[in-house]
């Protein structure tokens, strides 16, 4: 098997400045207040995932999942360590990235779909499949400023997995599709999976992730502190279970609630 991403001793350290003006900044100065501070986003994270892998990354809020997956897409560098990715790579880090909002969603899909790599004779040969796909029927034609935020992350989602990817990165895509879409989408990257594309999904849904991946990856304040590949015994559950996200909520309503483990695979389908 081939290596698709290599991450080596990777840290990154984001900088936080609390003066907007010039002016703040200078009275900040001079009041000999603190003006900036640096955070350390992820600290000395390495692994390697093999072409074919469905690696989910969890997380709580903050630890630094989005900062790993735009350093694996190359749209931020490390400031320590390095990444290493093989083939090509799509997916959707954000949902809407790269759509101008003044443009329809006909342009914005040519647009999004070369800033993802395809040439216009395979956009043009994959269009009818991500209109059907994405099913946002008329508006199409309207600017993006106009759509929902479920239209962006339809429209977006159906662009990246259609591209012929090596590695397909998902940073919670899923987020904010009505149970319909979401269905469609994990339907859709199951397939890619077995494809052979390589998938790196993030997510707070234990469910989708126990159903999609094979790895689970649990960064906790930029440290990779569970690796089910690297743990002994360890598995995806295990990693779920490191997280606490087994446990069930007090409050109703929460997506990644509930016992997983316990769950029927109806009720699994449906927790994405
Ligand atoms: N450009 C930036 N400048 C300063 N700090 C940043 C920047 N990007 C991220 N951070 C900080 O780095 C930390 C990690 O952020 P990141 O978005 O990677 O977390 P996350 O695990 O994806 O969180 P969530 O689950 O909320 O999406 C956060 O504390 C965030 O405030």
């Amino acid at each position: 098997m081939s290596v698709s991403i290599e991450v080596e001793n990777v840290s990154k350290v984001f900088s936080m400045h609390y003066h907007r003006t010039l002016k703040q900044l200078s009275v900040g100065m001079v009041k000999r207040q603190e003006t900036s501070k640096t955070f350390q986003a992820l600290t000395d994270v390495s692994f390697t995932v093999e072409q074919g892998e469905a690696v989910g990354l969890m997380g709580l809020n903050g630890s630094g999942k989005s900062t790993l997956l735009k350093l694996i897409n190359g749209v931020m560098k490390p400031d320590v360590g390095t990444i290493r990715t093989r083939g090509r790579i799509a997916g959707l880090i954000a949902t809407g990235a790269g759509f101008q909002p003044q443009l329809s969603g006909r342009d914005n899909l040519f647009l999004n779909a070369a800033i993802l790599g395809m040439n216009e004779a395979e956009t043009k040969a994959k269009f009818d499949e991500i209109v059907d796909f994405a099913d946002i029927g008329e508006f199409l034609d309207t600017p993006v400023s106009h759509y929902s935020s479920g239209m962006y992350a339809r429209l977006g989602f159906s662009i990246a997995v259609h591209v012929d990817a090596d590695v397909f990165l998902a940073d919670e895509v899923l987020a904010v599709g009505d149970r319909p879409f979401k269905q469609k989408c994990m339907a859709k990257m199951q397939e890619i999976r077995s494809q052979g594309t390589t998938i790196f999904y993030v997510s707070h849904a234990a469910a989708s992730v126990e159903s999609m991946c094979d790895r689970i990856l649990v960064l906790e304040s930029g440290n990779l502190n569970y690796d089910s590949k690297v743990v002994p015994d360890g598995s995806v559950q295990g990693g779920i279970r490191y997280l606490h996200y087994d446990e069930p909520e007090t409050d109703a309503g929460d997506e990644v609630s509930s016992g997983v483990s316990a769950r029927s695979d109806a009720a699994l389908g449906a927790d994405i």
